[in-house]
């Protein structure tokens, strides 16, 4: 079967990804959510107008030189406005954040008075306007805070609130099952013997979907027989996931039984295998009778990482209605090292950046590129990328990166 290129593979995974449902979630539990509908404002923010600074509120015409003397009539603090108004001659005591009183039009902060009795004196005078915060500076009534589609950040969650509403309409979480397969997979922890392999690569998978705003489940370890991975699948693809993800077993080995079994259990494999270096047994599609996206990662933990990163992470996110490029997002870097030329398969070299040139990373591969090796993966700060059939090219040349997560 021909190497199908990443970015058509990834074009055709993402049309395959329609957003899924709807559902209401207080703003606790919102960080990291997709909008789904566009959050309004529900008030004018500041509410009136308020001092931006502890002193006193004044008008300016009557402190237009320093020395000049005002009367202390009252006080304004945040949540407890003065309800009459300053008048000629006179200043209220005002905090930061209260309501400027009626007459007032300048602030002069508390540094710049001195204070004895009811008699305040300016040391410095006032400007009309000066540190008064304008109802509505920050936003009105009805204007629209943030836009369907968005992903909340921490700081917009503060915007949310500020706003007055409490609830917001969010993507339900894609559920992702992770299914490891392999006879010789034991879990960390277990004093596992020199002939077995203990399971990791679903540990960075998980933790990648996790972050772009899946709900996990791990599924556990299936061993290398077809009457027990079509029994695993076909309870997978019961189990109402959105995505089902499998690791291993999609090679082309005796042991390889992932496609034939997915197949079996009427899962329509769009895709196996992909011009892709590490990841080319990679394989998708779809359940007919359950609509369950199955992704088939690579058993090699490189792979299986690099193309969780590449596939799965656009998928979910795809699946809460977030915009994806239909691309690899890759950035311009330059080289501190010569490469070779390149063969038919993107290449995603595990790489440090080492400096910069000018305002570009500077990025060197390291020198083992063994999909099975972790070290190297976890000690890289980015994925080297190499385009098909590229040229070799020499240190100090312009090329492209993916940057891992932080
Ligand atoms: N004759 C060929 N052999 C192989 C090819 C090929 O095209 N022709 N492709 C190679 C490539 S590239 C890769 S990548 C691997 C991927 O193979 P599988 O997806 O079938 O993976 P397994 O054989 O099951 O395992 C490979 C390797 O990874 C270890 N593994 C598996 N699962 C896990 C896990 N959950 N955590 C950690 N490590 C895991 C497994 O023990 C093996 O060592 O195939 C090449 N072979
Ligand atoms: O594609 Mo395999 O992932 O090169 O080792």
């Amino acid at each position: 079967m021909a190497l199908m290129p990443v970015e058509e593979a990834l074009s055709l995974l993402l049309s395959t990804a329609a957003p899924l449902g709807a559902e209401t979630v207080p703003l606790d539990a919102a960080a990291g959510r997709v909008l789904t509908a566009p959050v309004i404002a529900r008030r004018t923010t500041p509410g009136a107008d308020v001092s931006a600074m502890d002193g006193y509120a004044l008008r300016a015409q009557d402190a237009t030189e320093p020395g000049a003397t005002l009367t202390v009539i009252g006080e304004s603090a945040a949540g407890r406005p003065y309800t009459g108004a300053v008048l000629p001659g006179t200043t209220v005591r005002i905090f930061t954040g209260a309501v400027l009183p009626e007459g007032a039009d300048a602030i002069v902060i508390q540094e710049d008075t001195r204070r004895a009795g009811d008699v305040v004196t300016v040391t410095e005078a006032a400007t009309p306007g000066r540190h008064i915060r304008r109802a509505g500076d920050d936003f009105a009534a009805g204007e629209t805070l943030l836009p369907a589609g968005h992903r909340l950040r921490a700081r917009d969650l503060a915007l949310v609130a500020a706003g007055d509403v409490d609830m917001v309409s969010v993507a339900r979480r894609p559920r992702v099952a992770l299914l490891s397969t392999g006879d010789e997979l034991v879990r960390p922890g277990t004093a596992a013997g020199a002939h077995q392999v203990i399971v990791s690569n679903i540990y960075s998978v998980a933790a990648l979907a996790r972050g772009a705003g899946a709900e996990v489940i791990d599924l556990g370890i299936l061993p290398d027989r077809m009457d027990a991975t079509e029994t695993g699948v076909r309870a997978a693809l019961d189990g109402g996931f959105d995505v089902l993800v499998t690791t291993g077993g999609a090679s082309v080995g005796d042991h390889d039984l992932i496609a034939p079994a997915l197949t079996a259990q009427g899962v329509d494999l769009a895709v196996h295998k992909i011009a892709l270096r590490p990841g080319k047994p990679l394989m998708f599609g779809r359940s007919a009778a359950t609509r369950t996206q199955v992704l088939g990662l690579p058993g090699n933990p490189v792979s299986a990482h690099v193309c969780a990163l590449l596939f799965l992470v656009p998928l979910i996110k795809a699946l809460q209605g977030l915009a994806v490029p239909a691309h690899p997002a890759l950035e311009p870097a330059r080289l501190a090292a010569d490469v070779k030329a390149n063969e038919q398969r993107m290449d995603f070299q595990r790489a440090e950046i080492v400096g910069h040139a000018e305002v570009v990373p500077l990025v060197r591969p390291l020198p083992v590129q063994d999909s099975s090796m972790l070290r190297n993966l976890a000690r890289a700060d980015v994925l080297l990328v190499r385009r098909p059939h590229a040229p070799a090219a020499m240190a100090g040349e312009p090329c492209e990166i993916l940057r891992l997560e932080d």
